[in-house]
């Protein structure tokens, strides 16, 4: 038997009892199902598993060989094989001494050049020592790119922004054209900067919405002075000089760090400008601090082992096909937009790094809104539908942002959804309650079902101590490990993203039909879709 089939016998066996009984069986769950990380609570225990379980869930990663599998990540092997690249974003949140212990001089070099080259021009640009065309400071920034180049800049910028930010941060990613507008609109274009962020320079979205912004610059300040206002940050550094972006203006990073593990990059230039560089330290200093952690807890208290091994307990043991993520924290609101280019495009396959159709389902669908809202909008479906949906709960504990009654009430709240989702509401308590109201007897019989909750509904529990730029970036380091533990276990490769290319292609096919004066051969949809847009 598969270590994988085994899990799927113990969840069997764990559905004979609820969660609230686990509890009851076994004194030590919380203390063996918590902990502590780098300003972290991660609480485990309201998930669906037994002991049992959880100890088969957990030994997945050992049997999977995580552990050689980590170390190689680690030390710079290809280890994302379809591409022959390594995969070294934690080189970015390492200090040169360890680069080059585990990974070398070239490394080492990369790594502090880029880090060299953003200060100083960050530095500048916040001495307003560099600035546009006219030497009036740079106010606003606009961050231009798409997935990657995207997520989680804006994610951090929203996370970590002062309310009344020197310098602001405009991010465009849609080529819809609204985006951009609104982006634009108000701004001053002698006082803005606008920076293209595409680790591979080819993104259709990026490039268009790039050359809009040149473009609207250019009528305001003249094309020569319009070209003090641009920067790049690229991969493929040598696809920028076709853009007009100066040579000193352009910003690296290396293949070794995939597009949705690249925010440790040079890709958050632009936060790194607007909030300084030594936020960006302390970022990168608290996602160090999860790095440590996973390389060293023992996997029954190792935090991204335990978020991946309630993933894959409630994918492949129990089937369950989605996963709700909920912060309660408005700066947080795009944590599952960030998520879902995490999990989903990294884990999301259907074959082995050898081709082989995998015999398990793999990501589950993830998706989220921010709490309060999200009670407000989609939790009856997740308390009483018979579908089971996983959530995972994520507040912060002392916001200096609100007053202490509001802080209580939103803590109150994440807290009681726990509870609820776990101990659900029986049959006799919503009769109880139709009697208390004074309902007859028919009414009884009517209302009392729709108020059962039927409970036993997992969740996990996400606790920051304050939102920093530590716990910040400890919290997607905590993701990103969980990720790549749980690609280690599917047995696929967690760092190419293939299937992403046949609805590009297609778009490219389309976009020639659409604009050329044939139309190729399509389904009749498709065909009646593309003569309806060419009127
Ligand atoms: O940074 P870029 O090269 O512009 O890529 C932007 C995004 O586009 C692609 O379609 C990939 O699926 C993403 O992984 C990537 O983050």
């Amino acid at each position: 038997m598969t270590a994988l089939d085994a899990l799927k016998t113990q969840a069997a066996a764990d559905a004979a009892s609820k969660i609230v009984d686990q509890f009851k069986a076994d004194p030590d769950r919380l203390s063996r199902m918590s902990l502590d990380v780098a300003g972290i609570f991660v609480d485990v225990s309201k998930q669906s598993w037994s002991k049992a379980g959880f100890d088969s869930a957990v030994a997945l990663f050992e049997q999977a060989g995580l552990v050689e599998a980590r170390d190689r990540m680690w030390t710079g092997k290809e280890i994302n094989v379809s591409e022959g690249r390594a995969v070294l974003h934690v080189a970015l949140r390492d200090s040169d001494a360890e680069n080059q212990r585990l990974r070398g001089a070239e490394i080492t070099a990369d790594v502090k050049t880029a880090r060299d080259a953003m200060k100083a021009y960050a530095d500048g640009i916040r001495a307003g020592t560099i600035t546009g065309a006219s030497g009036k400071k740079f106010k606003t920034i606009v961050h231009i790119g798409i997935g990657g180049s995207d997520l989680g800049p804006r994610l951090v910028f929203q996370g970590l922004a002062p309310l009344q930010p020197e310098i602001d941060v405009r991010f465009v990613a849609n080529v819809d054209g609204s985006e951009l507008a609104l982006a634009l609109a108000g701004l001053d274009p002698s006082e803005t900067l606008v920076i293209a962020v595409s680790k591979t320079f080819t993104t259709q979205e990026t490039l268009a919405n790039f050359l809009a912004a040149r473009d609207w610059l250019i009528k305001a300040l003249g094309e020569e002075a319009a070209s003090k206002h641009l920067a790049a940050v690229s991969a493929a550094p040598d696809k920028t000089g076709a853009f007009g972006i100066p040579a000193d203006r352009v910003f690296g990073f290396k293949d070794w760090v995939g597009g949705r593990y690249s925010l440790w990059s040079a890709v958050s230039l632009s936060l790194i400008i607007a909030l300084g560089y030594d936020i960006y330290e302390r970022l990168l200093a608290g996602a160090h601090e999860m790095d440590q952690h996973f390389l060293t807890a023992p996997f029954p208290q190792n935090a991204p082992i335990l978020l991946a091994a309630a993933q894959l307990y409630n994918r492949i043991g129990l089937d369950r096909p989605s996963r709700a993520v909920i912060p309660y924290v408005h700066r947080l609101r795009r944590l599952a937009a960030f998520l879902q280019q995490l999990e989903m495009e990294s884990n999301g396959k259907r074959t082995s790094p050898t081709g082989e159709v995998l015999e398990t389902k793999t990501c589950p669908v993830v998706f989220g809104d921010e709490g309060t809202n999200a009670q407000h909008a989609f939790f009856q479906m997740l308390h009483q539908s018979e579908d089971v949906v996983p959530l995972e709960l994520i507040a912060v504990q002392h916001n200096p942002e609100a007053t202490p009654d509001m802080q209580q009430k939103l803590l109150s709240n994440i807290i009681a959804q726990g509870e609820a989702f776990m101990v659900g509401k029986s049959l006799e308590t919503s009769v109880a309650e139709c009697e208390k109201l004074g309902f007859d007897a028919a009414r009884t019989a009517q209302i009392a079902p729709q108020k059962v909750c039927p409970g036993n509904k997992p969740s996990t529990t996400v606790l920051l101590n304050e939102l920093t730029p530590e716990t910040l970036g400890a919290l997607l380091a905590l993701y990103e490990h969980k990720t790549f533990a749980e690609g280690i276990v599917l047995g696929l490769n967690s760092f190419d993203q293939w299937g992403v290319e046949l609805g590009k292609t297609l778009g490219v096919n389309v976009l020639k039909d659409i604009t050329g004066d044939v139309i190729a051969a399509h389904d009749p949809s498709t065909t009646a879709l593309i003569k309806r847009i060419k009127g």
